[in-house]
């Protein structure tokens, strides 16, 4: 299993290094080229407008879109999840719209920019795991076939549909690997 790393902006080597210690072989995909043969996808966490633009710029948005579409699994982290999402609550731009999510930039307010919490998610783990919050965005609607994994504070910041998985949250922060793992699930 090959899962590549959207490399443009961001917290790519985190991501990598997480899929390595499960025997994944990880690749950095900076160009069109690199999204032969990869059997996943991870969308990182970063600067949604920065990979964006860098998504245009590189011409791999077209291509990456389609892929999503036709059922490639793909996991966005914070940056990613926005990239990800048909609609942006407090943002003109809107980016690969693939996903059946309304979603708010910065949404936990500036006082609590960042922050951590440990809580236990029992479809992902049966040990609880620490979620690292960083400028992070949370979810404000869902489409009905969007399935919810996890809330904080009645917010949705962890959900699926079909092949793509989202978190507001950094597991690659951490030195947890459980959610990489249950992404690696959804591969198999
Ligand atoms: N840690 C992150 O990825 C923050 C996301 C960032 N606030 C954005 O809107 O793109």
């Amino acid at each position: 299993m090959k899962i590549g790393v959207l490399s443009l902006q961001g917290g790519v080597i985190e991501h990598i290094n997480h899929l390595k210690k499960l025997d994944i072989e990880a690749i950095e995909v900076k160009k069109i080229d690199d999204l032969k043969n990869i059997d996943g996808i991870i969308l990182p966490g970063g600067e949604s407008t920065t990979i964006g633009k860098l998504l245009k710029d590189t011409n791999i948005f077209l291509p990456l879109k389609a892929l999503i579409q036709s059922g490639l699994p793909t996991w966005g982290t914070c940056a990613g999840m926005i990239l990800l999402a048909k609609e942006i609550e407090n943002d003109e731009r809107r980016h690969l719209q693939v996903m059946d999510i309304k979603v708010k930039r910065n949404a936990f307010g500036s006082q609590i920019d960042s922050f951590k919490r440990i809580d236990i998610i029992p479809e992902v783990s049966n040990k609880p795991i620490e979620l690292v919050f960083i400028r992070a965005p949370y979810i404000r609607e869902v489409g009905n076939n969007v399935h919810i994994i996890h809330k904080v504070e009645d917010k949705v910041v962890a959900a699926k549909q079909n092949n793509i998985l989202v978190t507001s949250f950094h597991p690659e922060l951490t030195d947890d690997l459980s959610f990489h793992r249950y992404f690696i699930n959804m591969i198999k």
